[in-house]
């Protein structure tokens, strides 16, 4: 039935209420999936969580699409007056007072509206540029944020024990008084002994664990006295199929490294987000609550608020974007904000003679990389549409490198630069232009360390069902932490659709000599053999690659990768390093 809309909105309640309810159906079934990351957690079905991972991402979009239609077709949402949008708003934020997600709704909110408004309304009047609804503080009515356990008589390992038994994990544990053993003296040799208790000795945990591939992360802080102690500990299958404790991690950049972005996302069971939120922050007060929403599923929310930290920076500095250091994208057109730790990327309209490739397939890779793991080794993309930047920001280089190779993608719009497709990510080193550096002040220790990561990347990628494509060093980039990551994706594949294969011998010595290419070579065809050509010129470089990579040079080693993926083999990936982990269980051969 359509109702059509009168004078002053009188239809503005009930827009209202659907848009609520087109939200609260979307968090009904976030929840659902997250919820589920336990069972199958419990029962390894590691397949499983790559699948919900990936279908998780498009809830969103799909639930925007359905409420957006729903407006249309039943209150003609296109001539909808001004005056009654401000009254839907108005509305919608009534209906937020004592909801659970209200700023995720605030988004649900502008992402229908802006689908169906024009720009000349995204403003604060029709929707929500700034937040209204406070989420200090909002108590769940359900499923507490976090739990808090006291050491009483059996002290702070029973403290412990209750905490582990508390997630009621529905599989065995091979020996659990052992591995919080292990856990009780790692703190203790951490902090040099195990300080005295004040009275106000607690120990917090996030009530829903931390699902992720093949582990489940407790996450707390232990509060004494004025210190805060945040600590992680990784839950996993041994060989047996019983749950350990493989670490706990206790350095709080460490921590940070677990929400890196350039991994998959985490599925955690919520009733208030915000409440995780703000007890993450309280032991990783450095990383964006923007990243943090992400890492947790909620991309769109993270989205939303980096956009609004990033406005914040603009009005708060005045340099001006550049064009990224480094080799310039045959592809992408790519600038950056010096005083901004982030690149923007624009698909450029034409490509580079040897790109045989077109818009859409360059979407599709992007996509891509955000529903597989991504191992810690392929940086996340934010992927933004019809971005207003102030044009008096831009070095002249960008405005003429958009005019030439990107006309399509941008307007102006008096002192507006409008770009209608971009995507930002972290920005790292180019590993070139630190390989460069390191070879040029003769730092040997690291440029060894920068080209044993750049091997185990791709190591790792492969193991992980990705084949980057182009391995050229310039598609790779170096983070604060030293960790090689991935960042050029036009032209990657999945292993199991890329065909390794040696170079056939060629007939006779003339035509090898010809420089000629002597074999017929399918769409999909990979030579491992030619790696070395195009990577290792430096004999400096060439040395440490083959003392440590020497095996990524023979389809021996692609081969193998595939058929491990083919029978069904999920690699383990630890985001610490080998040291840190008790020791306790292989992990688990399945
Ligand atoms: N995350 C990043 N941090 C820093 N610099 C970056 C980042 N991403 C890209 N760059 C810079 O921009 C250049 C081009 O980026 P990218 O490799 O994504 O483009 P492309 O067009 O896909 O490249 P190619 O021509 O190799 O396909 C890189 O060589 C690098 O110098």
């Amino acid at each position: 039935m359509k109702i059509s809309v009168g004078l002053y909105g009188t239809n503005a309640h009930q827009i209202a209420l659907a848009l609520i309810q087109g939200f609260n159906k979307h968090y009904t079934l976030f929840r659902q999936t997250c919820r589920e990351a336990k069972t199958r957690f419990e029962q390894g079905d590691w397949l499983g969580v790559h699948k919900a991972v990936k279908e998780r991402i498009r809830f969103y979009d799909d639930r925007v699409d359905e409420c957006v239609e729903r407006l249309r077709n039943d209150f003609d949402a296109g001539t909808i007056d001004q005056p009654t949008w401000q009254q839907i708003k108005l509305l919608y934020i009534g209906l937020l007072l004592n909801h659970k997600q209200p700023e995720l709704a605030e988004t649900f909110f502008n992402s229908v509206t802006t689908k169906i408004l024009h720009r000349n309304y995204f403003h604060n009047d029709f929707i929500f540029v700034r937040p209204t609804v406070s989420t200090e503080n909002i108590e769940a009515d359900h499923d507490p944020t976090y739990r808090s356990y006291y050491a009483k008589d059996d002290g702070v390992r029973g403290a412990m024990l209750a905490i582990v038994r508390d997630f009621d994990w529905q599989r065995p544990f091979a020996d659990l008084e052992r591995d919080v053993d292990h856990v009780y003296q790692a703190i203790h040799r951490f902090l040099n002994g195990i300080p005295r208790r004040e009275v106000n000795f607690q120990i917090q945990v996030l009530a829903s664990a931390f699902y992720r591939n093949k582990a489940a992360y407790i996450i707390g802080k232990a509060v004494n006295g004025a210190a805060e102690y945040p600590f992680a500990i990784p839950v996993m299958h041994d060989e047996d199929g019983k749950l350990y404790l493989d670490t706990v991690l206790l350095d709080a950049w460490r921590i940070g490294l677990l929400f890196s972005l350039s991994r998959a996302y985490f599925m955690v069971d919520m009733e208030v987000p915000s409440g995780y939120v703000q007890f993450l922050r309280s032991i990783l007060p450095a990383k964006p609550r923007s990243e943090l929403y992400i890492m947790l599923g909620l991309g769109k929310q993270g989205k939303t608020m980096f956009f609004r930290d990033f406005i914040y920076h603009l009005h708060h500095s005045e340099d001006k974007f550049i064009m990224a250091p480094g080799i310039r994208g045959l592809v992408m057109l790519v600038f950056t904000l010096p005083s901004y730790p982030y690149v923007f990327k624009i698909i450029r309209d034409v490509f580079g003679a040897s790109k045989n490739m077109d818009r859409a397939t360059v979407k599709k890779k992007f996509m891509l990389v955000k529903q597989v793991d991504r191992v810690g080794r392929m940086a996340d993309t934010l992927e933004f549409s019809n971005v207003l930047f102030p044009l008096d920001r831009f070095d002249p280089e960008i405005l003429d490198e958009l005019e030439k190779l990107a006309p399509s993608c941008y307007e102006i719009d008096g002192e507006q630069l409008i770009i209608k497709h971009l995507y930002i990510e972290r920005r790292m080193e180019p590993l070139n232009i630190h390989l460069e550096r390191m070879e040029r002040s003769n730092n040997i220790e690291g440029l060894e360390h920068a080209i044993k990561e750049y091997g185990s990347a791709i190591r790792e990628l492969a193991q992980a069902n990705i084949f980057p494509g182009d391995m050229l060093w310039k598609n790779f980039g170096i983070t604060r932490f030293g960790r090689v990551v991935f960042y050029d994706y036009d032209e990657i594949e999945y292993m199991t659709d890329c065909n390794f294969r040696r170079i056939p011998p060629a007939p006779d010595f003339e035509t090898e000599m010809s420089g000629e290419v002597w074999y017929a070579v399918a769409r999909n065809d990979v030579f491992p053999e030619e790696f070395a050509t195009f990577l290792l010129a430096s004999p400096v470089v060439r040395k440490i690659f083959y003392k440590h990579h020497a095996d990524l040079l023979s389809p021996k080693f692609w081969q193998e990768a595939q058929q491990k993926i083919r029978a069904g083999h999920v690699e383990d990936f630890f985001p610490y390093p080998q040291e840190l982990r008790f020791g306790n269980s292989k992990p688990d051969a399945a």
